[in-house]
């Protein structure tokens, strides 16, 4: 079938929301689009709240005995938008390139179901604001509205670029890493391009420091232990021929340990301390958001794997962990649950501009995700 039609509604609902991507907190035609669809079901068994831009539905089981969440992000990422889609982002740069369209289809998909055919147990589906940034997750988990319907189980999941679809992948234990953003403002002396004697140059200043932060993980980390110190945006100075007064260093810091996390922050500062002497200039170091590891638990995981393992139309997979962040992290420092990666099959990898995942994985996750709630949510005979 070409790109374009399709008889699936799940399908259709996943291209309309990447038609509408969103920062973090500011979903709110996300938020009302959702909400539609929700309030168009049967409304018998459901309750809904909002937080904030996101949205808390809970659906009530025949014979509860546990509440079972089942959480999904909703916010899109400022990146201009490749793909060859003909339901390309309508909000200009700024684009869904890291699937949550795809798991908010998926969340409505498996909402849809349990309520026409309803669990024992009672469910929750929490729709999530602000996972790329700057963190819905805590504040969540922290609001009134949450803690009243406190779930005693959470579950979700991640679309995987590099596996085929039909293939999960997870783990007991650590599945991501800690993160922690990072932003440097330098503040030197701006000048004429033909006086550099007479100015402290920005743009040289912060050129070496981006080199001097990428010999944290290979020269101060135990190279048995994982850390990454990416630097994502530069930007600096105002023309080619004034030297630049300002620049500003953005970047991602990721590790598995806290220790490894405060060595590679104890380093940054030093580094920036160097750089403030040896270009007599200012820097103001900021981490913005941190999340903490997600850390799947052993005794709901190992179960998971091996009823997934036995599943005829999937492929599944013990992987090792990733330094991706999530702040699904919070959710399980508190809830003992899981997330597993869903494979969706595309050359490009999250957060690039041409990233299209297989659209075919989004049945897989539905009749997948429904299934285990079932198993795991209907007492036994
Ligand atoms: C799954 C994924 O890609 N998550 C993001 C989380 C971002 C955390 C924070 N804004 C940061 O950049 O540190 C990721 O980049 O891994």
């Amino acid at each position: 079938m070409p790109m374009g039609t399709t008889t699936n509604p799940f399908v259709t609902i996943r291209r309309d929301l990447h038609r509408i991507p969103e920062p973090g907190f500011q979903e709110v035609k996300t938020q009302q689009y959702l909400l539609q669809y929700i309030h168009s079901l049967p409304q018998e068994r459901l309750e809904i709240k909002t937080w904030r831009t996101g949205i808390l539905v809970k659906v009530k089981g025949n014979n509860p005995r546990q509440l079972l969440a089942w959480r999904t992000d909703m916010d899109g990422l400022p990146i201009s938008e490749e793909t060859s889609y003909p339901f390309r982002s309508e909000h200009d740069g700024f684009m869904h390139a890291c699937g949550h369209d795809l798991h908010m289809a998926i969340a409505l998909g498996i909402l849809s179901r349990l309520v026409e055919q309803p669990i024992d147990d009672d469910l929750l589906f929490v729709f999530q604001p602000a996972e790329e940034g700057p963190g819905g997750a805590k504040p969540m988990l922290a609001s009134p509205e949450f803690r009243e319907w406190r779930p005693d189980k959470i579950f979700a999941l991640h679309i995987a670029p590099e596996y085929p679809v039909g293939t999960i992948a997870t783990k007991p234990g650590i599945l991501f890493a800690n993160t922690s953003e990072l932003f440097i403002d330098l503040t030197g002396k701006g000048g004429h391009a033909a006086y550099p004697h007479l100015a402290n140059d920005m743009v040289v200043a912060a050129s070496h420091l981006v080199t001097q932060l990428q010999t944290i993980v290979a020269r101060n980390i135990d190279p048995l232990d994982s850390a990454v110190v990416t630097i994502g945006k530069i930007t600096g100075g105002t023309k080619q021929n004034i030297i630049a007064e300002q620049a500003r260093i953005e970047g991602t810091i990721r590790t598995f340990s806290m220790d490894s996390m405060q060595k590679v922050k104890q380093r940054i500062e030093a580094l920036v301390q160097g750089i403030e002497a040896g270009f007599q200039c200012q820097a103001a170091i900021d981490y913005g958001a941190n999340y903490c590891q997600v850390y799947n638990d052993e005794q709901l995981t190992r179960p998971f794997i091996d009823w997934a393992g036995q599943k005829q139309d999937i492929r599944m997979i013990e992987c090792r962990e990733a330094m991706t962040g999530e702040d699904f992290g919070y959710f399980l420092e508190e809830i003992p649950g899981f997330l597993f990666w869903l494979g969706v099959d595309t050359p490009y990898g999250l957060h690039h501009a041409k990233i299209e995942p297989d659209e075919a994985a989004i049945s897989v996750a539905i009749r997948l995700v429904t299934d285990y709630l079932a198993w795991i949510g209907n007492r036994q005979a």
